[in-house]
Parts: C-alpha cells; structure tokens; sequence
C-alpha cells in the first residue's frame, strides 16, 4: 500500500533520528506531506517524478501514490538502503528507482517534475540544475530564501535570486511550514515554492554569462544600470562595457537593478555578449 505511510513509523523502522549536520530534517506533519504533490500545477506531467533528498521515504510514498514512477536521490548511503528496502516492491515493479549519491554531482534523470523536501545547504545549488531542466517543481525552502525567490520587480527582497529563477519559471509561495513541521526541527521558518516554467521572451545562449552578470549588476542595486554596468565589468567579463551602456536602450539604463524584470536583464545579457561579455569572466 503506498501514500499512508506514518513518517514516525518510517523514522523508527529506518533507525535514525535525523542528523542536522547532514541536513536531515524529516517531515514529520502528514498535512504537509499530503499536501506537496498536490501543489504541482493541474496539467503536470506526473509520468516520472523526481525527489531529491529521500530521508526515510514518507515523501516518496505520497510520491509513489500520485505519480507513475519515481527517481529518488539520496547521499546517505544507510537511508539509500533503507528506501531500497522500503519500498522493494515498487523498485521490484520499476516504479522506484534509489540513486544513492550527491544531488549536485548525479546525472539527474528525464524526469517530467520534481516534489522535494531539499536539504537546505545546498538549496541554492540544486535549484539552479533543477530550474533548467523545464520541468514544473514543488521545493521546500527555508523561508527567507523561497521568498527573496518569489519577490516581484521593485520590492526590497527582489534581487539575483528572484532574476535568475524568475527567468526560467514563474515562481510561487504556496504554503509557509513552521519548524514543528520536522523532526528534528530546524531554527527557521520553511516555505513550499512552485515553479511553472516559462518560456523567457529572450532566450540566453551563455547561461553562465547570464547569472554571473546578474550576480554582478546586483552588487550595486542602488547606482543606474549604466554606472553598474561600468564599475563591475571586471566581476561579469565584460570586455567593452562602454559599448554596451552606448547600445542599450537609454531609459534602461537609467533604472536600477531593483527595477528591472529578468526578461529586461535577458536582453541586455544577450546585448552584452553581443559585446564580449562571457569570454574571460569567473
Ligand atoms: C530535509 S531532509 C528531507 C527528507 C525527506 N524527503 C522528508 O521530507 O522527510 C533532506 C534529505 O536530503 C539528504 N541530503 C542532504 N544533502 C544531500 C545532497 N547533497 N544530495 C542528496 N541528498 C542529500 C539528507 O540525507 C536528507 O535525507
């Protein structure tokens, strides 16, 4: 039977009480756990399902019982080998596959979306190879960073978090969880965020380029994008940014990063590269 597995249960047959050095913090609230497949959006593809961060599986099983397949990636190696015995009839049935490893480093699989509980310490990274894949997510975050996330253009938390994820997707807030929510609980606040991938109205061909122009330009949110433009050539690569502020659009120019939608600062990636950006930054 899958989708009603207790995760009090799971925790006592896996052995293990969570390790927060490891970023093991297990969800512990089954209105939470019931909850997150239902966040992906109506027309989602569930044919093949991605979790990242197994733990003792509570999420998998919600996973298992909404979805035709499941990968799920796990790095450790004794909670790897619990999910494969866990859950051996639906890897026995080809509807589970384990992948023991590091979420950053694994080939991830085609899968058609991704439902996870991320460990938090590498949030930020994983993020950043889920969201090009295209695939529609629902992702736990702590809360501060799944709102900067979300932030829309203006606000005080908008910055080259909310540009770079509001490129690929449409990036969503759906549901606050308070620490009680885990076991054991972490020290701050999580967010669950979906994502509904967009097609940008500019497409960025040096993605690289792209994040580490954004990255730099935010590192002087409060001058106009023409003197940031300047003064951070050498953080982005640029090798002419005179040229590129004397191509751009004047108005633009004029704003400042805060201001900015990430379609705006995708065209003037594309710009800027038409210009040398992305041949000798890091
Ligand atoms: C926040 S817990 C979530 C566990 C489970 N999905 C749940 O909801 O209870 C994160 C899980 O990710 C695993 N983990 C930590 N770092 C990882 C990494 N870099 N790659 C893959 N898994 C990782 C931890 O061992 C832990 O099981």
């Amino acid at each position: 039977m899958t989708g009603s597995r207790s995760p009090d249960r799971l925790l006592g047959r896996a052995g293990v009480s969570g390790n927060p050095d490891r970023d093991q913090h297990f969800l512990v609230d089954e209105r939470v756990l019931d909850r997150l497949p239902t966040y992906l959006p109506d027309d989602a593809d569930r044919s093949h399902v991605l979790e990242v961060g197994g733990g003792t599986g509570a999420l998998t099983d919600r996973l298992l019982a909404t979805s035709d397949r499941v990968t799920v990636v796990e790095r450790d190696p004794e909670l790897a080998a619990f999910l494969e015995t866990e859950f051996a009839e639906a890897v026995a049935a080809g509807r589970l596959t384990v992948l023991e490893g590091d979420a950053l480093d694994v080939d991830l699989p085609d899968a058609t979306a991704s439902v996870s509980n991320l460990p938090y310490g590498v949030s930020s990274e994983i993020t950043f190879r889920l969201l090009p894949l295209g695939i529609p997510t629902v992702l736990m975050f702590q809360r501060e960073f799944a709102e900067r996330m979300a932030a829309e253009t203006g606000t005080d938390e908008y910055g080259r978090l909310s540009v770079s994820a509001g490129h690929y997707a449409d990036v969503e807030v759906v549901e606050p969880v308070p620490p009680t929510a885990f076991s054991p609980p972490p020290a701050v606040d999580s967010a669950v965020v979906r994502t509904t991938p967009r097609d940008p109205d500019y497409e960025v061909e040096d993605e690289d380029f792209f994040l580490r122009f954004v990255k730099a330009l935010f590192t002087q949110r409060r001058k106009t994008l023409r003197n940031a433009v300047r003064n951070t050539a050498h953080i982005s690569g640029l090798d002419d940014p005179d040229a590129v502020v004397a191509a751009a659009d004047e108005t633009l120019m004029s704003r400042r990063a805060g201001d900015v939608a990430p379609d705006e600062f995708a065209a003037l990636a594309a710009l800027a590269a038409e210009h040398g950006g992305g041949r000798d930054g890091g």
